[in-house]
Formats: C-alpha cells, structure tokens, sequence
C-alpha cells in the first residue's frame, strides 16, 4: 500500500498535493499544428527555371539565403561553409567561444579571399548560455537580413571510464552538445518563424548515437548524440508547420584535428578495421548530406531524419 512518501516501505520521490493534482488534472495540454498540403511553406516547388540538364542539377541542389555555422572554426564546419558557399550561399556568420574567434577570424579571411562576392561575418557566442545565444542569432539577424539555415557543428568530446567521470564534466559535455543544439536551434527559429521563410536547421550527431564506440569510453559524449537525434525528431514534428525542416547528420570517425594525436594513432587502426571501406572519412566526404539537408529544393521533402555518413561503420 503506498503511503505519502513511501512505497513498500521505500522513499519515493514527493507527489504533488492534492490542489496541484486537481490543476493537473483540470490542466489544458499544449498541442502542436500539423500542416496543411496547401501550406506554401510545405508544398512541393515547381521545377527548376533551367534550360541545360546540367543547370537543372545545380538547381536542384542550390542553397540560397543566409546561414549561421556554430563551432564555426572547427574542421567540419569550415569544409560544409566552403560547400554551401560552392552551391550558392551569399551570406554566412561563423558563431564560435571566444577563444575560437580569432581562428573563426582567420577562416573568415579565408573564405572572403577564396569567395569574394561572398559576406562573411562572425559572431562569438557560447552554445551553452540561452540568454547569449538569443543576442548573438538577434546579431546576426540583424547583420545579415535574416536567418535561413542553420547548421550546428559545436561540439566537444570527452573520453573517461564512467567510473571516473565527474558529474560536472558529464553535464558540461551534455551542455555543450545537447542543451547547446536546442538553444541555438530555438534561437534560430524564432527568427525563420517571424520571417514566415520557413528554413533549415541541421544538428551534428555522430556514429556515437547509433554504438558504443570502441575502444575508447565515452558515454556523457555518446548519450549526447542519441539526445540530438532525438531532438531532431521532436523538432521537425513540431516546427514542420513553419517550414522549418531539422534533420541531422552522423558522421563516421573523420580524419580531423579531433582525432589527429600520436596517442590515438593504434586507436585510429582500431577504428578504421572496424569499417567496412577500412579507413576513417574526410570532412568532404561529410559535406554533401549538409548540402542535400540545408538546400531547400533537393531536402524539400526531408525532415526529422538523421544520415549515418560512415563508410558502413554502422553495419557492425
Ligand atoms: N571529427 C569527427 O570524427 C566527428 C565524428 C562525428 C561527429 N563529429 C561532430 O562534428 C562536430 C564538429 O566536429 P569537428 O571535428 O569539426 O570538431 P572541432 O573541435 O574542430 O570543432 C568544434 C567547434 O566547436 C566549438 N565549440 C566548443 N564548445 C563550444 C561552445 N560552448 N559554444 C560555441 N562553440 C563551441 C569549438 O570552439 C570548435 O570550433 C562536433 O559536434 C562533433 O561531435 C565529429
Ligand atoms: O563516433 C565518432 C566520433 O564522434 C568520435 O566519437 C570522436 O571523434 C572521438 O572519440
């Protein structure tokens, strides 16, 4: 028989009292709007303007309007700028922590050498500060005329026993991958929502949400990644009806900075015999999925879904 606060004679957590379950009883849920076909923001688009096929294929993959990029000096993000850019993006600002803006000032450099009709700009921001990340998407919003695409590439990994993993340094991987992909993503929304553009959001997930990567334990930075693909779900279900398409993408082990230490050189072997093509992937090898999801043509019909990119890493 359960007792107030106990349960077979165990504590269990305090219900709520009487008033309160008579509110939540009595309570009126939230619901979500589903869309309707005749929405112009969901409805199918009329074929490319083009007269050679091969300009209807560049159509077709065409990326227009302006992008945020965050962990926008990371390896990743910087080769998927350098692709939208190559599909048509004219305006992007590269989000990062400050001590990262100087390098995100230099791919800026970069980028405004290699594309000079391209604008570039860059904005700091801490993923993880919800307050931060309003004023910085406000920014860019501003800066650029608006937000179109936003592409979520912060990220940080931590490699612990379990058994030795502080709580604070769980939550701070949990933060900065998780909580930061919805805080930038509800920023980001809210800017696409009030344009009534619709847009595209994409999350970075990895392999890790899919196994337990091996050797190396890291389960703060693989729980992580199964909440983004998850949250990718949530998202699109509920933001569909603004033209909002989510999706993420699931990289393989990449040949970047992140995994370029002598001391995981016996481990990138470990790695690379666990793939079926035996070798780890190039960050262009990752780019085309950010460019099908982010473009408004060829990902149309696209949301809510997260494209394992691992060289069938994932079939073992
Ligand atoms: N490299 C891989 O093998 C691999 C595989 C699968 C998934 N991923 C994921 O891809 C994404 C990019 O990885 P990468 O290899 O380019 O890493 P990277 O370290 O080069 O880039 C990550 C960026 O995130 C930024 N960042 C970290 N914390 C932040 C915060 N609180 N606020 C704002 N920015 C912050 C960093 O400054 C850095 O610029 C990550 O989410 C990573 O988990 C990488
Ligand atoms: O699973 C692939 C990556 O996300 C990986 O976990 C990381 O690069 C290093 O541990």
């Amino acid at each position: 028989m359960a007792q107030d606060g106990q349960r077979n004679g165990q504590p269990v957590a305090p219900m709520a009292n009487p008033e309160d379950r008579a509110a939540l009883a009595s309570r009126t849920l939230p619901q979500m709007t589903l869309s309707t076909a005749e929405s112009p923001l969901t409805a199918p688009l009329p074929p490319p303007q083009a007269s050679t096929p091969a300009e209807r294929a560049t159509a077709r993959f065409r990326i227009d309007g302006n992008a945020v990029i965050t962990g926008g000096s990371g390896t990743l993000a910087y080769a998927a700028t350098r692709a939208l850019i190559e599909h048509g993006l004219s305006q992007v600002t590269l989000m990062d922590l400050q001590p990262s803006i100087d390098a995100a000032k230099e791919k800026m450099a970069e980028l405004n050498r290699d594309f000079p009709h391209v604008k570039v700009h860059v904005v700091t921001v801490d993923v993880t500060d919800q307050e931060v990340a309003e004023e910085a998407f406000q920014k860019a919003s501003e800066i650029m005329g608006g937000i179109d695409i936003l592409c979520c590439f912060a990220g940080i990994v931590g490699c612990v026993h379990s058994t030795e993993q502080t709580a604070k340094e769980w939550r701070k991987v949990l933060d900065v991958n998780l909580t930061g992909s919805f805080v930038c993503a509800q920023a980001a929304a809210k800017h696409m929502i009030a344009s009534q553009n619709g847009g595209s959001i994409l999350f970075t997930a990895s392999i890790s949400a899919h196994h337990v990567n091996y050797p190396q334990p890291q389960a703060a930075y693989n729980v992580s990644k199964i909440g983004v693909t998850h949250l990718t779900r949530n998202l699109a279900a509920e933001w569909a009806v603004h033209g909002i398409r989510v999706n993420c993408i699931s990289p393989g082990y990449l040949d970047t900075v992140l995994n370029a230490g002598d001391n995981l050189k016996d481990v990138r072997t470990v790695w690379a015999s666990r793939c079926p093509m035996g070798r780890m992937g190039d960050v262009d090898e990752i780019t085309p999925s950010v460019v099908l999801l982010s473009s408004k043509r060829a990902g149309r019909y696209i949301t809510g879904t997260d494209l394992v990119v691992d060289g069938g890493a994932m079939c073992f």
